[in-house]
């Protein structure tokens, strides 16, 4: 298995294409309706989940084996269902149509792989061991979940409201450059981390970069 390429990529809107409808192929879509995607799966059968997803209108459920030309236009596809051949199938058309597709049931047969993921808020933790096995994975992504707790999905909200303050009202590159680092430097993780932080209201904010700006 090569190194694989990490990107984190804006699938809001984006058409993608899911053939399956078990275990994986529930895991597949919920991570593509977390980011947004347009979700079709084409399955004789859904899991119980994905059926509710399609009830509710979540995602399109093409209930049909797959057939040839199903991957056209997709954006991302992915051969989840629990047939070898068929996911070989879907693979090929998708690589001749220049299409990214991922093969659940033999990882090297696609163009990329899917990692563990973990998401506090803004922050995204992709775990890949490039094929080296979902127990090495899953085991890292767990002492990763330990590491980083709850705490970091309001100091990352923190730092990009306070980051998106300081752009708006510091003209000067270098001033900007200073607080952003004083910023990343401020003991705010360990005081929500304790449940003793208190929102900074506008005026606090105001004194806060008044203070911190001499260069
Ligand atoms: C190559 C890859 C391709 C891909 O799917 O993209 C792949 C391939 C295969 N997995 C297999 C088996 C299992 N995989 C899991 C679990 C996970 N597998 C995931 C990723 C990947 N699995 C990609 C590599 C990622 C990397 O290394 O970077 C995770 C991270 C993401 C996710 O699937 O959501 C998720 C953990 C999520 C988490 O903990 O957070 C479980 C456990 C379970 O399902 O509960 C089992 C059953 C138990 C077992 O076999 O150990 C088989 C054998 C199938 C067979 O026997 O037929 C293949 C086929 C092959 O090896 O090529
Ligand atoms: N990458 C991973 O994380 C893992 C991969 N696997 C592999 O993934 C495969 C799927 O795993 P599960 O979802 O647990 O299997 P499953 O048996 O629960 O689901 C298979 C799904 O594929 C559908 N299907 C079968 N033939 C089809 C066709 N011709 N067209 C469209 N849909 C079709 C079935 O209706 C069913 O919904 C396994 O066979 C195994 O090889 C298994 C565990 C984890």
């Amino acid at each position: 298995m090569p190194l694989y390429l990490p990107i984190m990529l804006d699938c809001s809107g984006q058409h993608c294409v899911v053939i399956g409808g078990g275990a994986v192929a529930e895991r597949r879509v919920l991570g593509l309706l977390e980011a947004g995607a347009v979700v079709t799966v084409i399955s004789p059968e859904l899991t119980a989940a994905l059926t509710v997803l399609a009830e509710t209108g979540r995602l399109i459920w093409l209930s049909r084996h797959y057939a040839p030309g199903d991957t056209r236009g997709a954006f991302l596809v992915y051969a989840a269902s629990n047939d070898e051949q068929v996911n070989g199938e879907v693979a090929h058309e998708a690589r001749v149509q220049g299409v990214p597709v991922n093969v659940v049931s033999h990882g090297e047969a696609g163009t990329f792989i899917t990692p563990a993921v973990l998401r506090r808020g803004r922050l995204t933790v992709a775990v890949s061991a490039s094929g080296a096995g979902p127990g090495a994975v899953t085991k890292i992504r767990e002492q990763l979940e330990e590491l980083l707790g709850d705490e970091y999905e309001p100091y990352l909200d923190f730092l990009y409201r306070m980051r998106g303050e300081i752009k708006r009202r510091e003209p000067s590159s270098s001033v900007r450059r200073q607080l952003l680092r004083r910023l990343e430097g401020l003991d705010v993780l360990d005081q929500m981390r304790q449940g003793t932080f208190i929102e900074w209201s506008p005026e606090v904010i105001d004194t806060w970069i008044a203070d911190n700006r001499e260069e």
